[in-house]
């Protein structure tokens, strides 16, 4: 009864002989024409690349009844022969197929990043987050890449206790570069054998044949990204010396429970570890830059946060995660910045393990699956235009009905939900009451004194964010400041 005569593929372009909507698919952006094909086919819409399938999933209902409720059909992630096999990429978490491997990552990921174990990092992020706070002071200028730094730094001293200081930054600069050589890897089409995957087959002495070489040395970068910031956590741990990290705890986990540290665990939480900074860095930066840039857009919305953080927090101390229940404002503004422009608009693709059907349409084994959070996240619900960044739509005190929330999608979906979700929430919520409290945005002048209109744009890869912009970021206070650097300062003296 599952069979394709039976019942109809999901309605979608109409395809063309051999490549099927290979031209239709745009290369960048693909969320923009894919939200044209919801009006025009539906919630769920069929296409064909070069004989892949492929099903985009449009609504919120559609990813709940598909990629939620049915795990084992929809859980699997869509194979790359370049960086997932002939790099090894294969091997970490948000690559790996659902199965056996990928649990016990999960469960790694589980113990080490539950709502209550991520409590420890509390403090680490206030203080890499201040730091951060102080740059926009000093070098307002470098706000980009600084914030890509901070974001880093929580990571790797989540993962690995690195020091909240520059020292280290050494990792966080090998693992942006290799962060970029994957990002590159991942474009569709980059790599001919990721179109034809039997061309790994060519011997490696074939002339113009770079196959492998590619392969092996993007699987050094990736072994060395992954490997030197354990190794150091080994050696603090002998030297009794190791901060709380995710690979501290999970070492001091398997000694309790099997007395040996064998060859397997230990490999598997090097790739646990390694997996959180290329899942986790991104995102947050991309999430925070797009506030900024907001921020520049609207800011009567920087004024309603300061209101709310004077009267709940007051002047006299810094914002910290224990307020956060007590503001609804700035935490309706977390949910704006992930749902204005979303840092990954497709989320992270699936594959379909077995053949499927949905609402009487046949859905083949080994489709790609994409869900649409970019048209998810525009509803119409509050009454608000999508386009403008609103944190009132998700207010029952401001509309009649709020906005769907963000952390219904942006997080992904099921059994492949985000695990950094809960860190990664405290990290945009310190960001954005650390910056309003201390900074106020505005658009930057040109030499006449005229405001530059602020245009937003966004990169089009996996992981999506605002494209090269300028704003302006003055102090709100000089208590604002001394705030601040109090802070920093001890942060120094105790380093
Ligand atoms: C604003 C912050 C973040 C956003 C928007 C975000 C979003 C996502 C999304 C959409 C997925 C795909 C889920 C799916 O397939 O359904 C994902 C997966 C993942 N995220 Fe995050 N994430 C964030 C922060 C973090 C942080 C801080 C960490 C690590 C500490 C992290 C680690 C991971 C990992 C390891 C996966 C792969 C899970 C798997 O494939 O089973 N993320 N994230």
């Amino acid at each position: 009864w599952l069979k394709k005569g039976s019942y109809p593929l999901p309605p979608g372009p109409p395809r063309r002989f051999l490549v099927g909507n290979l031209f239709d698919i745009p290369r960048f952006n693909a969320w923009h024409k894919f939200l044209q094909w919801k009006d025009q086919y539906g919630d769920i819409v069929y296409a064909e690349a070069l004989g892949n399938s492929i099903l985009i999933l449009n609504t919120i209902e559609s990813v709940s009844d598909l990629l939620v409720k049915k795990p084992s059909v929809y859980s699997d992630r869509p194979t790359f022969t370049m960086v997932g096999e002939l790099m090894g990429l294969d091997e970490s978490m948000p690559m790996q197929q659902y199965g056996p491997t990928w649990r016990e990552h999960r469960k790694l990921a589980r113990v080490a990043l539950s709502p209550d174990a991520v409590k420890k990092y509390h403090k680490v992020q206030e203080d890499i987050v201040a730091m951060y706070v102080d740059t926009l002071l000093e070098h307002p200028v470098d706000f980009g890449s600084q914030l890509r730094l901070t974001a880093g730094r929580i990571i790797m001293s989540v993962s690995y206790g690195l020091p909240v200081q520059t020292p280290d930054d050494v990792y966080i600069t090998d693992a942006e570069e290799t962060m970029d050589m994957i990002g590159k890897a991942t474009v569709p089409g980059a790599f001919l054998v990721d179109l034809v995957p039997r061309l790994k087959h060519l011997p490696s002495w074939i002339p113009f044949n770079k196959i492998h070489e590619t392969g092996s040395l993007g699987r050094e970068q990736i072994e060395r990204l992954i490997t030197r910031p354990f190794e150091h956590v080994l050696q603090e741990r002998v030297k009794g010396t190791a901060e709380p990290s995710f690979v501290s705890d999970c070492l001091a986990k398997l000694q309790s429970d099997e007395n040996a540290e064998s060859k397997a665990s230990l490999d598997l939480i090097r790739w646990a570890a390694g997996a959180l900074y290329g899942a986790g860095g991104e995102s947050t930066y991309a999430t925070i830059l797009t506030f900024i840039l907001a921020m520049g857009l609207y800011p009567e919305v920087q004024i309603k946060i300061r209101c709310e953080l004077s009267e709940v927090v007051g002047l006299n101390r810094l914002p910290s995660l224990q307020d956060r229940d007590r503001l609804p404002y700035v935490g309706a503004t977390v949910k704006e910045a992930m749902r204005w422009s979303p840092a990954l608009p497709l989320s992270i693709a699936r594959k379909t393990a077995q053949e499927d059907n949905y609402k009487g349409y046949y859905i083949p084994k080994d489709t790609i699956v994409l869900p649409n959070v970019w048209a998810i996240s525009k509803d119409h619900k509050s009454g608000i235009p999508s386009e403008i960044f609103a944190p009132e739509r998700f207010l029952s005190s401001c509309v009649k009905e709020t906005a769907t929330d963000p952390y219904l999608y942006a997080f992904g979906f099921g059994r492949r939900e985000c695990p950094g979700k809960y860190l990664g929430e405290n990290n945009l919520f310190l960001l954005i009451s650390y910056i309003c409290a201390t900074v106020e945005i505005s658009s930057s002048k040109d030499a006449s004194g005229n405001n530059i209109l602020l245009k937003p744009n966004f990169t089009a890869g996996l992981v999506s964010f605002p494209e090269a912009f300028s704003v302006n970021f003055s102090p709100v206070s000089n208590l604002a400041v001394t705030l601040i650097k109090e802070r920093v300062v001890q942060l120094q003296s105790a380093e």
